[in-house]
């Protein structure tokens, strides 16, 4: 019998593993950046609050607290630092096997219905993420609200 509907569902962040996993997974994927010849150029010279920034982004889109929006940046922020850098596809392709790498790291979980929902993530913002670096404008307002990510269509969380 599926007992899923019985429980209550968790969310993204939660399944994750709270905020120490989001840190522990950028910490450990923007210290790989550095020693990867794709990446490193790109992100020379990042702010050592980077890592921890996007952590925090992206705990929040998952549903967890909302200390980026809170005391970081906002969406539109979030959009601004990507305008104007030129990504190209190699590089985002780069970017997501290293940090989907890391994920198996850091040991983020391995349920089918996680990485459903967290490639999902990273394949929609990694291309947005190209999309406005070639722009020098934003068309999003300033109070554009941050992205939610939930478990999509696959009916997680995973259940053995
Ligand atoms: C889901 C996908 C992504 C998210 C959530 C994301 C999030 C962020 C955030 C929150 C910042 C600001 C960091 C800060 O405050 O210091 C940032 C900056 C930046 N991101 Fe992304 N990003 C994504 C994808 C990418 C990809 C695919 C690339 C390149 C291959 C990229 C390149 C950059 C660069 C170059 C900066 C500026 C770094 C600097 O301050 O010098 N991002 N990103």
């Amino acid at each position: 019998m599926n007992t899923q509907s019985k429980v209550a569902v968790p969310t993204l962040y939660e399944w994750a593993g709270g905020m120490e996993k989001f840190e522990s997974w950028t910490d450990l994927f923007y210290q790989r950046v550095q020693e990867d010849s794709v990446l490193e150029p790109v992100f020379h010279g990042m702010s050592p609050d980077h890592a921890r920034h996007v952590a925090h982004f992206i705990a929040e889109v998952f549903r967890g607290p909302a200390n980026y929006s809170r005391e970081e940046g906002s969406h539109y922020e979030m959009i601004h630092h990507h305008l104007g850098k030129h990504l190209t596809e190699v590089q985002r392709q780069r970017w997501i096997g290293l940090i989907l790498d890391t994920a198996d790291v850091v040991g983020l979980p391995d349920d089918p219905e996680f990485r459903s929902a967290l490639v999902g993530y990273l394949e929609w913002g990694s291309r947005l993420a190209v999309i406005n670096s070639k722009v020098d404008v934003i068309s999003e307002p300033m109070d554009a609200p941050m992205p939610i990510w939930g478990w999509g269509e696959t009916g997680g969380p995973y259940i053995p």
